[in-house]
């Protein structure tokens, strides 16, 4: 199948996220671009994440790689929502345990938290905002969520960080027990990408 045109020849992803990487090197398969990850650069600055929105800590990713690259760059800052713990932990999501939290670690905090919670009040989403940052021009921010809930015991081996704990009621599964395709198609990633697909669109056709 021949692949979809693509504005710039180049795109890197701003994100040491293996998780992400590989969902995003999926997604762009069908696009006629090349993808470049920060570690396909020597001395990549750590960008610090101190912004108290998805979108500011998305935006300070993307624009400070695009302008050590001098390629577009592609950021997401995504996290979890829980609404019995006030959308706790969003943008803390990475951190929710402690500065260098495992999955593991985050996970065990968000079931110990959950667990005299009865499972219908649960209600979590998981929230991505894409940042694509241009080395001339302004940068695109697009939000995309999928909503869901939390289970305590933990399921399926697909996907990464707090997936084996969000259940899809449409699926009756865990996101990490969908394919990486059926993950895609549903996920906040997913839907913030098609966002973002659907405004370059717009703009350079
Ligand atoms: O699809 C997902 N499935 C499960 N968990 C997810 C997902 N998407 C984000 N998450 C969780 C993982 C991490 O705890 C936090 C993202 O934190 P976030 O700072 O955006 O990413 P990160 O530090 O791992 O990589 P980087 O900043 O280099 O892109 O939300
Ligand atoms: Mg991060």
């Amino acid at each position: 199948m021949p692949k979809q045109t693509f504005p710039w020849k180049k795109i890197v992803l701003a994100t040491k996220n293996k998780g992400k990487i590989g969902e995003f090197s999926r997604m762009f398969a069908v696009f006629d671009v090349e993808v470049l990850t920060v570690a396909d650069f020597p001395d990549m600055p750590d960008v610090v994440e101190d912004g108290e929105t998805f979108e500011a800590n998305a935006r300070k990713k993307a624009e400070t790689i695009a302008q050590v690259t001098g390629l577009p760059a592609l950021a997401d800052d995504s996290g979890l929502e829980v609404d019995a713990l006030d959308g706790k932990p969003g943008v803390y999501s990475a951190r929710f345990a402690g500065p260098d939290a495992t999955d593991e670690e985050n996970n065990a905090k968000l079931v110990s938290l959950l667990r005299d919670i009865p499972e219908d009040k649960r209600c979590a989403r998981f929230v991505s905002v894409l940042a694509l940052a241009v080395p001339q021009g302004e940068t695109l921010l697009v939000r995309g969520t999928c909503e869901g809930r939390i289970v305590l015991a933990p399921k399926g081996e697909n996907g990464f960080g707090y997936d084996p704990h969000f259940f899809l009621p449409e699926k009756q599964r865990t996101m990490a027990e969908l394919s990486p395709e059926e993950k895609n198609r549903i996920s906040h990633r997913g839907q913030a990408l098609g966002k973002l697909e659907a405004v370059l669109k717009e703009r350079f056709v």
